[in-house]
């Protein structure tokens, strides 16, 4: 059947008259950071490309959780080609923008990059003296991959007598640190902790010579030298064009996990560590035309926000809602996946997994399966209770009960793209699920059924009393079948927006057909007039 078919066009009555309090609800996705933040202050320049500079510090920063402000130094007109153009900031309004932030905001750790003269490397030394922070992290920004000089030799002598003294790791890459000590020749792992050690002698407390442009090495190797040993710090290299605004990458994490209390080591480590795995992730990103591309530092945010906007919570998605039951599979003797394939071929317009006794592993194969299937048929596919289950298969969503893991905790590990439901017997339990970010409830049992021993029935009163109250769209549940579906769509509750079945489905010999059945019935009980205008008073 083709799927556009499956979907109902026309609901019966008013029953999809939809009054939208979505917009209503409060935004969940905020990090809760309460008290001190971890804070990094950039001192560099923009990059118009935004794979270095300013925007990579601030990128980088933000996926380790750590809050970055920006102090700019110079505008860059760049890409992947090169730099077309530098417009370096006046140093009095670099002091300026230093003032603002270091006098009133709580820096822990200042992190350099470009800095195109000796008056704005001056002015920076003034203000650190001025305002102390934690720790200094500078990354000696000289020449740009593309060739292209971003601060020139005047700057050198104030680099290396003003500000290598008063930082706590330089990180030069190995053209960077060779100009600084005056053109000495770096093309081994011995030379780079030669420079490493001849750099430390200038005043830093700690040295990371990177080897990112190291010729001929087949790893990505950095020297990194504490005054006592040169530890060789040795990453794979990935096989990628994508590697523009590394340095600043790297220097940034530094000065991020620095910022949130790791040691110097242990923060160059996790630094590499994320610029690997970034690299690794962007390999085939394809932006510019240029030689050097830049990466993604959001690459672990991706499943959360790059979701295909199909995949969004649509309330009439709830109209037949088929949910499934491990135990009538067995009986019946079919697959979780066949029986799924059954209900959406004879109408369900979204499908619950639930399955109670299971094998994890099991459940993961029969939810893969079932994803293909709903996938090819539009329709979406959630998962009772089991958030790893839905999170390990990139399912639509989950269904959570009132004793399952907090709505609240499912919606930070799922992202504000997946469907969340929550089943609730009471108004005040709906208007919870609300506050806590739900996408719709699933209320009853409306009436008594098999399938849920010991659950307390509430009527058709109480299901009332919910959805009346409700901010969110939902679904009945419990008891629902062909003889009874209709005295739920008369009751023209405009946020019920459909019935969730179990037994009805899956219970039957032919699952196809009594979906069939089922849906025939939504689509065409009428709602009484009087119900039509209590809904639109
Ligand atoms: N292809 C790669 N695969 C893995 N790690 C890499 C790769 N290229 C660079 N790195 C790592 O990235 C970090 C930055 O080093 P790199 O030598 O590239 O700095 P840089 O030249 O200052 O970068 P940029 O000027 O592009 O910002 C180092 O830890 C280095 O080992
Ligand atoms: C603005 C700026 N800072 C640093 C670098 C080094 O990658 C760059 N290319 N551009
Ligand atoms: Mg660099």
């Amino acid at each position: 059947m083709a799927k556009e078919a499956l979907k109902p066009q026309a609901i019966a009555g008013d029953f999809s008259k939809i009054v939208d309090k979505e917009a209503m609800r409060p935004s969940n996705d905020a990090i809760k950071w309460s008290g001190k933040v971890p804070h990094v202050l950039t001192v560099a320049g923009s990059d118009s490309g935004a794979g270095a500079g300013i925007q990579a510090d601030i990128k980088a920063s933000g996926a380790l959780g750590v809050y970055c402000s920006s102090v700019i130094t110079a505008v860059t007109a760049q890409n992947t080609v090169g730099v077309q153009g530098i417009h370096p900031v006046p140093e009095e309004f670099v002091a300026e923008q230093l003032k603002s932030v270091l006098s009133d905001m709580q820096v822990d750790v200042v992190k350099t990059g470009m800095l195109p003269s000796t008056g704005v490397i001056k002015v920076l030394c003034h203000k650190l003296k001025q305002f102390p922070i934690r720790a200094l992290v500078v990354d000696p920004v000289l020449v740009a991959t593309s060739g292209d000089v971003l601060s020139g030799p005047s700057t050198l002598d104030a680099f290396r007598e003003e500000l290598f003294p008063m930082a706590d790791i330089v990180t030069p890459n190995v053209r960077e640190a060779s100009v600084l000590l005056g053109g000495f020749d770096i093309k081994t792992i011995t030379d780079m902790c030669s420079a490493a050690k001849s750099l430390y002698s200038l005043g830093p407390r700690n040295v990371l010579v990177k080897g990112g442009d190291l010729p001929e090495s087949s790893d990505a190797v950095d020297i990194f030298f504490d005054g006592e040993h040169c530890h060789e710090l040795r990453g794979v290299r990935v096989r990628t064009h994508n590697t523009h605004g590394t340095g600043c990458t790297l220097a940034s994490c530094i000065a991020a996990e620095l910022a949130k209390g790791s040691p110097m080591l242990g923060a160059i480590q996790a630094a590499k560590c994320f610029v690997e795995e970034a690299l690794e992730q962007s390999k085939d990103l394809a932006i510019g035309n240029g030689p050097q591309g830049p990466f993604d530092h959001f690459f672990k945010l991706r499943n959360h926000y790059a979701r295909p906007c199909g995949t969004r919570f649509k309330p009439r998605d709830l109209f037949l809602y088929a949910v499934t039951d491990s135990g009538m599979n067995k009986k019946w003797g079919r697959s979780i996946s066949d029986a799924v394939k059954a209900a959406i071929e004879g109408g369900a317009t979204i499908i619950q997994l639930r399955e109670k006794n299971i094998e994890t592993k099991v459940f993961v194969e029969a939810a893969e399966a079932s994803l293909e299937i709903c996938r090819s048929y539009g329709v979406p596919l959630l998962i009772n209770d089991r958030v790893d289950v839905a999170l390990a298969c990139e399912t639509d969503g989950v269904h959570v009960g009132q004793s399952d893991m907090p709505v609240r905790t499912v919606r930070q590990l799922l992202g504000p793209n997946k469907i969340i439901g929550v089943s609730c017997k009471t108004p005040e339990q709906a208007h919870q699920a609300w506050l806590d970010g739900a996408n719709y409830i699933g209320c009853g049992g409306v009436f008594p059924t098999n399938t849920k021993k010991n659950n307390p029935t509430i009527g058709l009163d109480g299901l009332k009393n919910i959805f009346q109250s409700s901010l969110l769209p939902g679904v009945a549940i419990g008891g629902i079948g062909v003889e009874n579906a209709h005295m739920i769509v008369e009751m023209g509750l405009p946020n019920l927006k459909g019935v969730a079945v179990v037994s009805a489905l899956f219970d039957r010999l032919d699952i196809s057909s009594e979906t069939r059945r089922l849906l025939g019935v939504l689509e065409t009980t009428r709602i009484p007039e009087e119900k039509r205008l209590e809904a639109s008073e």
